[in-house]
């Protein structure tokens, strides 16, 4: 089975444009669960444009499923983690000014770093996974770091989706084999959406977790939040 874990960084984006508490981050990512979302991630990036790090403390304690905190592994994102002790955290080599994720991390050139990095989060008990790009180069390295899972940048994919499907699907295939033969676990997400997510998991059925916000916030303005997470788990319950 393929889980569903929601990305709310777009809900406190709302909330944040006019400084109050509407909409509550708490009570959305409670009622995303409600509705049948398998996890909740979230980004707190440094600038705090979105997920704020109090957000998190305040999520921890309340959630139901699997947790799941992205970002750089500076040196509050790593306060963090230890402190809270999520389910999963999933680094990724955003810069502090990125507009979003962008790329995966290169496994050769930061094999010693990301190496010490699996090492001290995965003491504290929480699965590691590392955003990567779909290019084998980096599976072999990714197993030497120690991670559990890798995350497949599916951002290129969902680009080349409308008007070559199979080609867009191709490079993701078979670096998923490769992961599976390396013994990692195998999670994908960047501009994930209703139209390119059906074909991604009929391509790859053995994905552990896909992680879906921005595209899944947008249709939750037209189909309503409830309707829309049930949208998204017939994509993948095949
Ligand atoms: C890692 C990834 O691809 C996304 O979860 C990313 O965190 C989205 O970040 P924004 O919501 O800031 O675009
Ligand atoms: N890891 C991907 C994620 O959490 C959400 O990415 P997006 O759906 O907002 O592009």
């Amino acid at each position: 089975m393929t889980k569903l874990s929601v990305n709310i960084n777009k809900i406190a984006t709302l909330r944040n444009a006019r400084g109050g508490n509407n909409p509550n981050v708490v009570k959305v990512a409670l009622d995303c669960e409600r509705f049948g979302a398998q996890g909740i991630t979230v980004h707190p990036r440094p600038d705090e444009r979105h997920i704020r790090y109090q957000d998190v403390l305040d999520l921890a304690p309340v959630l139901h499923t699997e947790f799941n905190i992205e970002g750089y592994p500076d040196k509050r994102y790593m306060e963090l983690i230890k402190k809270v002790k999520p389910i999963q955290a999933t680094l990724v080599p955003d810069p502090p000014d990125a507009i979003t994720s962008n790329s995966g991390w290169d496994t050769i050139t930061h094999q010693e770093f990301l190496k010490d990095i699996v090492a001290e989060l995965k003491e504290t008990g929480t699965r590691v996974s590392i955003f990567i790009n779909p290019d084998p180069k980096f599976f072999e390295p990714a197993k030497t770091i120690g991670t559990d899972r890798v995350e497949l940048y599916t951002e290129p994919y969902a680009t080349l989706y409308p008007t070559d499907k199979e080609k867009a699907v191709k490079p993701y295939v078979e670096v998923a084999h490769l992961a599976k033969e390396l013994g990692l676990g195998l999670n994908a997400g960047h501009d994930l959406d209703l139209h390119n997510l059906k074909f991604l998991k009929e391509s790859i059925p053995f994905l552990d977790e896909v992680s879906i916000g921005h595209a899944l916030v947008c249709d939750a303005l037209y189909y309503g939040l409830e309707n829309t997470i049930q949208m998204y788990r017939r994509q993948l319950d095949l």
